[in-house]
């Protein structure tokens, strides 16, 4: 039987490339052909090109994507390689999510200027993230601290802070490790307090929806666990994220034959948190998350964007 040679997209920053090259190694393996039968075509994305402001504030959804979907629906490409968390909810109906590969560790890490804990800051510290949903979550735990805007890739992010620009950051774990960085982290911080992104750690793969061949033979690199609870951390994240300017946070996992879900909204300054949690048969995963999201939806007089 011969393979037709598979086409990769993906961004270009170091961490793109390394999951992508995860990727590569474990679909090579599963075909039982060479990794560099498979190719990598680096697409620079609307989001690689906006550097100096919030991307919140710039037009919102897919700008990770977007290209990628493109070289997709054009057929310069078979597949795409994201971190999950930058997947919108909503994709061009030529495209799907085939499935995600089995997921990192979905947790945040601090790294502390000169090694400093989160809870050692001291008192009207600088933390940078790009992120709402941390800088909401930091303020919730120390109203003191203050949150300015840090952007770039990771290896910036963290000069920054070696540099002392900022007091620390927070990242993701996963990102971390993959890029062989964990060694940095100064602590990883708990669920309760730094429940993650929708899709943290997970890497999602889109292909064409009528492209039978691609689904096929990703089909066997894909886990169905990751994919029972990002199909319910991104229903929820569907209910809830109109407009990307809102902290939300969501995280589902497998426990026995449950899915168990646990979801948040914070108002921006981390003074008010609403959760949610629900937990049913994986196959209802997409219910669970909508359940969660409508749940605390019900609660927000203002709706979610009267917590921006
Ligand atoms: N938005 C940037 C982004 N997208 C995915 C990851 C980390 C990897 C992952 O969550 O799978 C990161 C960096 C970070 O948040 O530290």
């Amino acid at each position: 039987m011969t393979t037709p040679p598979l086409r990769i997209g993906t961004r270009g920053s170091p961490l793109a490339l390394a999951q992508t090259h995860m990727t590569r190694a474990l679909l090579a393996r599963s075909l039982g052909v060479a990794e560099d039968s498979i190719a990598i075509e680096i697409i620079r994305t609307t989001g690689d090109v906006i550097q100096d402001r919030a991307l919140s504030e710039s037009g919102g959804k897919g700008l990770f994507t977007k290209e990628l979907d493109s070289a997709l629906i054009a057929g310069g490409i078979d597949l795409a390689v994201h971190s999950s968390k930058d997947l919108p909810t909503h994709l061009p109906t030529e495209i799907i999510v085939a499935g995600y590969l089995p997921r990192e560790d979905v947790r945040d890490v601090f790294i502390g200027r000169g090694g400093m804990k989160l809870a050692e800051l001291p008192q009207g510290a600088t933390v940078g993230t790009a992120s709402l949903r941390r800088a909401a979550q930091v303020k919730r735990l120390r109203p003191d601290i203050k949150t300015a805007l840090l952007r770039g890739n990771v290896e910036t992010r963290l000069k920054k802070v070696e540099s002392g620009e900022f007091d620390g950051t927070l990242l993701a774990y996963a990102g971390l490790k993959r890029l062989g960085l964990a060694d940095r982290a100064t602590e990883l911080l708990p669920l309760e307090s730094f429940l993650p992104a929708a899709g943290q750690g997970a890497i999602g793969i889109t292909c064409r929806a009528d492209d039978a061949k691609t689904r096929a033979a990703l089909a066997p690199i894909l886990d169905a666990a990751t994919g029972f609870a990002l199909a319910a951390e991104r229903s929820f994240l569907a209910v809830l994220d109109g407009s990307c300017r809102t902290p939300i946070a969501a995280y589902a996992r497998l426990e026995g034959e449950n899915l168990v879900f646990s979801g948040e909204v914070l108002r921006s300054d981390g003074g008010e948190v609403f959760s949610s949690s629900h937990s049913g048969l994986p196959v209802d995963a997409a219910l669970i998350g909508y359940h969660a999201g409508h749940d605390i939806l019900r609660r927000l007089p203002h709706g979610v964007a009267g917590l921006a």
